[in-house]
């Protein structure tokens, strides 16, 4: 397929915009220092120690060079002090390697701690966006920037501190080749500014290239996974797809990579050119200062003393720039993962917000709803009229994108209605509270999560702060079937779920939904939904499971969607919806002297089976 050619020029973050991504650092370094703030502080304050050495080390030095020189030329020798000053510099070189380790320990104990923290709350967020949210791709493409750029943040971490470092090592070096020699910052400047032109050139180039591709690399990471992974394997060998797969993948990959290379020459390049007028400039102060001391002006000391300097502020200011674009590229991605963290559930954020009722007393009346999924213009169900009674089994029947997932969804306040209310003892859903509203239902989807956890997660997971109790579990999955699978599984309870983990075991599609009526059996809810909650079980399984449900929604307000018309037996009365919109309803038998779609499904079915 042809892909429209992607320039990341076009895209290009400038040196201006990447500075302003440093309006994060702030919340970021709050963010640390909550995490932790003893480790923090001490950190900091080892930095600021470690910042004063070098200059201290440098003029301690330049005191033993000039001592030397005085001891040569003196005819009885007293070394005493020479001795004290090479003791002293001894002391600090040690108390600097000290420092400098504790400081990498403490920053690799932080960025861990913060990188966990990171994680927690991705997740938590994200559980708390709406559906539509969750849905949408450039939701996904700026989770996919949060989620992927935890190892970033612990460098933008360590990389800012030791900016701060090696601001106030520069400022004490500078001090002390001023009170030296002030012309000597000329040629600092000479020497430096071609390192902060490069800079300025490729700030942010990178960062709007990795941007620009979010995308394609979401789509990369799915053809990896569709190509290497179990659950596709079967349909990949069989259909032959590895190669089409890989080729796919290769394309895509291989036109970024053309793109960063291009970006990585041009870098280096350049770095090359200016280094070399650095390094003239750095020459220049060189030869400065051995003049100077031919000509007596400076001691031996004062030489080595201000190359070295010179030598030191030269690298700590390039490392300072360079530093500086990474530090700014970082703080772009901080710019992603804090606008996810600041995303906020939209609209259905009421001001009223009512408890719900012990028990249902009317049950729930969808008035004249209508409802389009977010950016499309299409109604997927339109001037929706029905009623759910207390303790009363409504099916849904219909066929393949009828809307009978759509109405699940809305019940359940994943989305809005478009159009007209939805009311739980005439007061209009929307106005209970969200998170209790939703603890009233107990759902058995059609494609449930199979988690890769074990089994006693698996079936907790309807009420996971029950996992402990084991009565509890024990009655979920005896009145569910679940009992059987748990007692074939060498690990029962504790058996890890799945192919992915060591000791892992995957279960039939007829276990797993088991499992998944477990769960519901758990939650002990009001309301309970089972959308297509048989379909993957055999003969034997279906009738089993069909007396289950009959005792699962005993006394309770149930919906039921199933194309099976053995499960559709359990409900009261039936609504059979077609194109969106209701077609019929009311029993059984009403339904077939009605002799309209339903009845025409029954007998189709029913002829099937003959
Ligand atoms: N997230 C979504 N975004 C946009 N359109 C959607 C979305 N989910 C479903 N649709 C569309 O809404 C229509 C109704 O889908 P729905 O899943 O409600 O049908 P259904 O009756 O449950 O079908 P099935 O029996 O196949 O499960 C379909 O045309 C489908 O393409």
């Amino acid at each position: 397929m042809p892909r429209p050619k992607k320039s990341f020029e076009t895209n290009n973050i400038n040196f201006r915009e990447s500075f302003a991504s440093l309006k994060f650092i702030p919340r970021f370094f709050k963010e640390i220092r909550k995490v932790n703030p003893m480790l923090f502080y001490a950190n900091i304050s080892g930095r600021l120690l470690n910042a004063v050495l070098p200059v201290i080390m440098l003029w301690l030095g330049k005191l033993i060079i000039d001592e030397v020189v005085i001891q040569i030329a003196a005819e009885s020798k007293d070394l005493e002090r020479l001795w004290m000053l090479v003791a002293a510099e001894f002391g600090l070189a040690i108390l600097s390697d000290l420092l400098s380790r504790g400081i990498s320990l403490s920053d690799s104990l932080l960025g861990d701690q913060y990188s966990i923290d990171t994680s927690v709350r991705i997740i938590k967020k994200t559980s708390e966006l709406n559906l539509d949210q969750l849905e949408d791709s450039e939701f996904y493409d700026k989770l996919e920037r949060a989620r992927q750029q935890t190892t970033g943040r612990v460098a933008l971490m360590s990389n800012t501190l030791t900016q701060a470092e090696d601001l106030v090592v520069i400022i004490s070096l500078l001090t002390g080749v001023v009170s030296f020699e002030p012309w000597l910052i000329v040629l600092l400047v000479v020497s430096i500014v071609p390192t902060i032109i490069n800079e300025i050139k490729f700030s942010g180039t990178s960062y709007s290239l990795a941007r620009s591709w979010t995308q394609e690399r979401r789509e990369l990471d799915y053809l990896r996974y569709a190509g290497a992974s179990d659950v596709t394997a079967k349909e990949v060998k069989l259909f032959g797809l590895s190669n089409y797969l890989a080729d796919r993948f290769k394309g895509l990959s291989d036109t970024y990579y053309l793109q960063s290379k291009k970006l990585a020459k041009q870098r280096a390049g350049w770095g090359a050119f200016f280094n070399v007028i650095g390094t003239g400039a750095y020459y220049g102060a060189y030869v400065f200062i051995i003049f100077r001391t031919v000509a007596g002006i400076f001691s031996l000391g004062d030489l080595t003393f201000l190359s070295g300097s010179f030598n030191r502020l030269r690298s700590k200011l390039q490392g300072f720039f360079t530093r500086f674009t990474s530090i700014t590229d970082s703080a772009l991605y901080l710019q992603d993962y804090f606008e996810f963290l600041d995303l906020s559930p939209a609209e259905n954020v009421q001001e009223e917000s009512l408890s719900l009722p012990e028990k249902i007393k009317k049950g729930f009346e969808f008035r004249d709803v209508g409802f389009k999924y977010p950016k499309s213009e299409k109604w997927v169900v339109r001037h929706i009229n029905f009623e759910l009674k207390a303790g009363e089994k409504l099916a849904f029947v219909g066929e393949n994108g009828a809307g009978k997932t759509t109405l699940i969804k809305l019940l359940l306040r994943f989305y809005e209605p478009t159009e007209g209310e939805i009311l739980l003892d005439d007061i209009p859903v929307k106005n209970y509270d969200q998170v209790a509203y939703r603890l009233y239902f107990g759902v058995i989807f059609q494609d449930f999560v199979r988690f890769e956890l074990s089994l006693r997660e698996n079936i907790a997971i309807g009420e996971i702060d029950e996992i402990r109790n084991q009565s509890r579990i024990d009655t979920a999955a005896e009145k569910s079937l679940a009992r059987e699978v748990v007692e074939d599984l060498p690990l029962g309870y504790e058996q890890p779920l799945g192919k992915r983990f060591k000791h892992g075991k995957d279960l039939s599609g007829g276990q797993w939904q088991k499992i998944a009526i477990a769960r519901a059996y758990m939650k002990d809810s009001e309301v309970l939904i089972l959308d297509e909650p048989t379909s993957a079980l055999d003969a034997r399984a279906e009738t089993e499971a069909f007396q289950r449900f009959i005792q699962l929604t005993q006394g309770k307000t149930a919906v039921i969607i199933s194309h099976r018309f053995s499960t559709v037996r359990i409900a009261d009365r039936i609504m059979v919806l077609k194109d969106g919109a209701v077609l019929e309803i009311g029993t059984h038998q009403e339904l077939m002297q009605n002799d309209k779609l339903y009845a025409e499904l029954f007998n189709l079915q029913a002829a099937g089976y003959q």
